[in-house]
């Protein structure tokens, strides 16, 4: 799928490449895509747009159960982020540092309650759908797709209308370069049943769709993860190059190499969610110096870092020299030996009394003061159409490449129908007929349709893609629910009509063309109506299990009610009745059914003792159907039900979206203010400077930072101990 306008840019790219250099190696960002994001591409950056963020005591407490437990994973965090600059947080597993990503970016979960404060530009905001972006730990990609195309559907549901094609291509093409997906730019990204590109490159595929849209303010969780030592370089490097172009870049960094720890313009280091350090990456090493923890002069720093203030796997190595620091006085001589916990506290204490501390806290409220401009969404700039437009092509396409999706399930549905033909072969009109052609319609209606929430789990796919793209500001709630409901029609009518097509003809129900055409339909709208129905459970319940046991559940309950099991008279009424059976989706489709087929018939058993029974009569009679309501009144009701569920889809998003995180969040205020009650403290904030400090150590730190010290003499002195 390379094609020209692919190969121009590469060509372009070569030429901008400084000399010597892999991949356009210096700045990160490409010159190119940098020159068509300024010049070519118009795209309006107007005013003081750049992104200033400050937190300042931020604690972030989860509940842990329902008894109203809670812990405090970031206490009491103060920072800030400044445009042109490239912040890392690093820190031992568990640290916090997602959290903390998730409480800059307003994506904490659910559970969470957010204290302290956290501006932009000086501003509270909401810093979800589109006003930051943020690659995730999950790459949550559509896997029938290649690396190419999801960039592609990606620029095309963000940059705006009038950009030519031919300039979006550029881009597109240019970040696949800038994060060195060009190799595989036409693999698929791969799903159950398709290999496709490895681990590596899905994460590098998330990094490019994010830095697409070249984003104000960015936030990255671990987005070096699974790759190799030459592509985490060239991502920091790219992530590095973007900040340089006055945006706002924060992530999250395991296990960085020296070359990378180069890249990093601050470093926020986190330990049990408390600040170890915050200030220049470069500065990190003289702080650890000075709080008496020296890095050896042939260790990584980073790598000295963690190993500090990683407790995790002291009590493991409680035999072993591992878990014990050396701690250094002035003059580089051992000066006691201590636990990994006993040093994290003293580097904490440390930093909380420090001139790293204090001047953090001055430039933070020095930015804080100045009030800059609201970042609106820097979301999509594509109209709605144009999003509508793609995401229904878009879900086509991975419709109908997923095997599982619907070819396997049209697939069972002919065998089912082909099952169902052979059992009722040819009814025909005898008295035994009349039971077995309502077994049948009970059947196709109840059964069939049952069988399409096997599409759940490619459901539950849709939402976390979904709900990754809504977050970053892609499209809105609208469009979506648009594509995914035009996109799937072509492949239900598909299966319904084949199906239903076999069913009519191998049973020889009603003959006549409008009784076919009802048939069908009605067949249509019932499976419609239960993959609306699935996919409005999506929405609130995204685990595959608990959302096919939800599903199945309601389906049961509408199948009990349906007029088949029990007539419709016969229901008892208060509950069962009204309402259940009138949502029932499978009642409406019975109903109409039965009298789309009997209607008209004689039911003979070619006896001449016994009656010729009219289907009025049977109707009436036996199946207790209201033969004055018509039939297409039936099929009308399914098709509204369709509607009506749609709209309900579309209601639950919203509802997840806005109203349940405002309940859960008013919840775990409630439960921290009786947390609080309980033990008297009222205080919400960690004080600023809560963290205290021994005088001696105080005075000791003060005299390391007039002392010079020799790395050697440390490293000799560490290995004889
Ligand atoms: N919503 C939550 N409910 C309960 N516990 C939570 C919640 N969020 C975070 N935690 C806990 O807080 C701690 C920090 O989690 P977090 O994911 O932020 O760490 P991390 O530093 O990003 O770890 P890693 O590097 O392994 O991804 C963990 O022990 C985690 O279990």
């Amino acid at each position: 799928m390379r094609n020209s306008s692919a190969d121009h840019v590469m060509m372009e790219i070569e030429a901008n490449k400084p000399q010597g250099n892999g991949l356009v190696v210096g700045q990160g960002l490409s010159p190119l895509s940098e020159t068509l994001w300024k010049e070519k591409a118009n795209i309006e950056l107007v005013g003081d747009v750049s992104a200033r963020l400050t937190w300042k005591d931020m604690t972030v407490m989860v509940s842990l159960s329902r008894n109203g437990e809670t812990q405090n994973v970031l206490e009491g965090l103060t920072g800030y982020a400044e445009p042109g600059s490239f912040t890392a947080l690093m820190g031992p597993s568990g640290s916090g540092k997602s959290t903390m990503l998730d409480a800059l970016s307003g994506r904490l979960a659910s559970n969470a309650f957010l204290s302290g404060t956290i501006l932009l530009n000086g501003r509270k905001a909401n810093l979800s759908f589109g006003t930051a972006a943020y690659v995730t730990q999950d790459d949550d990609l559509i896997g029938t797709l290649t690396v190419r195309e999801t960039i592609s559907y990606s620029a095309q549901l963000r940059l705006p209308d009038r950009m030519p094609w031919s300039e979006k291509n550029t881009l597109i093409e240019s970040t696949i370069i800038e994060m060195g997906l060009q190799d595989c730019a036409d693999t698929v990204i791969g799903n159950w049943h398709l290999r496709g590109v490895s681990g590596g490159e899905k994460r590098r595929v998330s990094i490019a769709l994010e830095i697409l849209m070249r984003p104000r303010l960015l936030f990255l969780d671990e987005p070096t993860s699974g790759l190799d030592s030459a592509s985490a370089f060239f991502v920091t490097q790219t992530l590095r190059g973007l900040s340089r172009d006055g945006r706002t870049v924060i992530a999250s960094i395991h296990q960085p190499s020296s070359e990378v720890f180069e890249l990093f313009d601050r470093l926020y280091l986190l330990s049990g969610g408390k600040t170890v350090y915050f200030g220049q990456a470069s500065e990190a090493y003289e702080f650890f110096a000075q709080a008496c923890f020296p890095c050896p002069a042939l260790r990584n720093p980073s790598d000295h870092f963690l190993r500090c203030i990683n407790s995790d796997f002291d009590k493991v190595k409680a035999t072993l020299k591992g878990s014990m620091k050396l701690r250094y006085d002035t003059n580089d001589d051992p000066l006691e030996k201590i636990t990994t916990a006993e040093a994290i506290r003293t580097l904490i204490d440390f930093y909380h009394t420090s001139q790293y501390c204090y001047s953090a806290r001055e430039k933070v409220e020095q930015i804080s003061e100045v009030k800059g401009t609201v970042l609106d969404s820097g979301g999509s700039q594509a109209s709605f159409l144009m999003q509508a437009f793609t995401l229904t092509k878009r879900s086509f396409i991975n419709m109908s490449r997923d095997f599982g999706y619907y070819w396997l399930r049209l697939v069972i549905y002919i065998v089912v129908t082909i099952c169902i033909g052979t059992i009722y072969l040819d009814v025909g009109t005898g008295y035994t007929s009349i039971l077995a052609r309502g077994a049948c319609a009970s059947f196709v209606f109840g059964f069939v349709t049952f069988m399409s929430i096997g599409g759940f789990p490619s459901f539950v796919e849709d939402m976390k893609v979904f709900q990754r793209e809504r977050l970053n500001g892609h499209y809105g709630v609208t469009a979506f629910v648009i594509g995914n409901t035009i996109s799937a029609m072509p492949f239900l009518v598909l299966i319904t009509f084949i199906s239903g097509t076999v069913c009519y003809f191998m049973v020889r129900l009603h003959p006549g063309f409008e009784h076919y055409i009802f048939f069908v339909l009605c067949l249509y709208a019932s499976v419609t109506v239960v993959e609306s129905l699935m996919m409005a459970i999506a929405s609130f319940v995204p685990n595959f299990l608990m959302g096919i046991i939800i599903g199945a559940g309601i389906q049961g309950i509408f199948m009990l009610v349906s007029g088949y099991f029990r007539l419709p008279n016969d229901i008892p009424k208060p509950v069962w009745r009204y309402p259940m059976s009138y949502i029932s989706f499978h009642f409406w489709a019975l109903q109409g059914q039965y009298q789309n087929d009997l209607n008209g018939l004689v039911f003979d058993n070619q006896s001449p003792d016994l009656p010729k029974i009219p289907g009025e009569y049977i109707l009436e009679y036996v199946f207790q159907i209201n033969v004055k309501r018509s039939k297409w009144a039936d099929l009308s009701v399914l098709f509204s039900m369709i509607v009506i569920y749609r709209i309900l889809f579309f209601i639950m998003i919203k509802i997840s979206e806005d109203v349940t995180p405002w309940i859960r969040g008013y919840i775990a205020r409630r439960r921290m203010q009786q947390k609080k009650q309980k033990s008297g403290n009222l205080n919400t904030t960690v004080a600023p400077f809560g963290l205290t400090q021994s005088p001696s150590l105080r005075a000791f730190a003060a005299a390391n930072r007039a002392t010079g010290r020799s790395s050697n003499k440390r490293e000799k002195k560490e290995s004889q101990v």
